[in-house]
């Protein structure tokens, strides 16, 4: 069996894996165009539906979305890196990586605008 199987992993602290991760965003957040527009559209969607008064239960909705886009770009972002550490070069396969994981932000991206388009149609009608 394998080495790592047998010992016992040894945990970093808590307050260490908090750092990494904060670390992490900041390092995408400087880097990635994308996490700007997805953080000023998330502001843009909190005051606007603040303004309309959706319900609890839409705004939580609301932040489990934006939640989900911010974390799949972070996701994106980080098989970009691990690609480009890879390969430099032109591959297909790096292409297809790539590709795919752009297409997971874009489908929940997608989803995410039309369960938000429902919720401030439903809103303003019962209005
Ligand atoms: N090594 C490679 N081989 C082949 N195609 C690549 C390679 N690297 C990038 N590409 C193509 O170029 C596109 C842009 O790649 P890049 O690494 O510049 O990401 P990006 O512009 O930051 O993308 P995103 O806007 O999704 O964050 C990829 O989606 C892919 O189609």
């Amino acid at each position: 069996m394998a080495k790592y199987q047998i010992e016992k992993r040894r945990h970093k602290r808590l307050s260490k894996s908090f750092g990494d991760a904060i670390s992490g965003f900041w390092l995408a957040f400087r880097q990635e165009r994308n996490i700007h527009i997805q953080l000023s559209a998330a502001v843009i969607v909190i005051i606007f539906s603040l303004i309309i008064h959706i319900s609890r239960t839409d705004m939580m909705i609301v932040i489990i979305l934006i939640g989900g886009v911010i974390s799949l770009e972070l996701m994106n972002t980080a098989l970009e890196r691990v690609v480009d550490l890879v390969t430099r070069e032109r591959h297909p396969m790096a292409k297809a990586a790539k590709d795919t994981a752009a297409a997971a932000v874009w489908w929940f991206s997608v989803i995410a605008a039309l369960i938000y388009a429902y919720i401030v149609a439903g809103t303003l009608l019962l209005k």
